[in-house]
């Protein structure tokens, strides 16, 4: 990404609360104006639903825009482990915020819990990637949010957030580079020191 992008990772982001209901008609309208913008006719039969379609699917896509962290990690448990919990190869699709076509692949989302061995159920590790995921994103911004949310909400000693994703926006368009992957990550806590990060990486390396 360039300097001058106007969507940083840093770029505030609005809480759920503050974000208007989804407005279905009004993406309809856009979706039927994008058609005769690119040449074609939105009254052909094969076209004529589509820009309810596509607004329908986008409601589906960027729900995540209306939820939040905690809305996901509500169940926890203090079952005394204060080991590393670590699920990887969680699916992940997403859309690129500066294209607007998907980036997909795959998260893996570690943690060794406090003291109290607080844990959270293992799905909900999943369903933390998709609030981030469904949403325009850049895939920076998405690993930052999934380890920081977990830091603020379960008060892990440590947590490792690593995001392989394919982006679309390289493979059909523009540079035309598929199958090359971007692999991000976020560590924290310690999930830093030497010897838990290499635990967790020959982790999620491992077959
Ligand atoms: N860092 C980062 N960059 C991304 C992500 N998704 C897309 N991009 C990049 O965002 C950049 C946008 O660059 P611009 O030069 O403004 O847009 P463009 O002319 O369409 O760029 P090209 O894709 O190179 O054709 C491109 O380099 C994309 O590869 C992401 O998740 N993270
Ligand atoms: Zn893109």
């Amino acid at each position: 990404m360039t300097d001058g992008s106007p969507h940083p990772v840093s770029t505030p982001v609005r809480r759920a609360a503050d974000i208007p209901p989804y407005d279905a008609a009004r993406a309809e309208a856009a979706v039927r104006e994008l058609l005769l913008a690119v040449g074609e006719d939105p009254e052909r039969e094969g076209l004529r639903e589509t820009p309810a379609r596509v607004a329908r699917a986008y409601r589906e896509i960027f729900a995540g825009l209306r939820q939040e962290a905690e809305d996901v990690l509500t169940t926890t448990f203090d079952l005394g482990h204060e080991e590393m919990v670590l699920v990887k190869d969680i699916e992940v699709y997403s859309t690129c915020e500066h294209h607007l076509v998907p980036f997909h692949g795959v998260a893996h989302v570690g943690y060794i819990p406090n003291v109290d061995g607080r844990i959270t159920g293992l799905s909900k590790l999943a369903r933390l990637v998709e609030v981030y995921a469904r949403r325009p994103q850049v895939q920076e911004r998405m690993t930052t949010q999934i380890a920081d949310s977990l830091v603020e909400i379960l008060e892990p000693r440590g947590v490792l957030v690593v995001v392989q994703c394919e982006h679309l926006c390289m493979s059909m368009r523009g540079v035309r580079k598929p199958g090359s992957r971007t692999i991000t990550s976020a560590v924290r806590g310690v999930m830093r020191d030497g010897a838990t990060r290499a635990e967790a990486m020959s982790l999620i390396l491992g077959k």
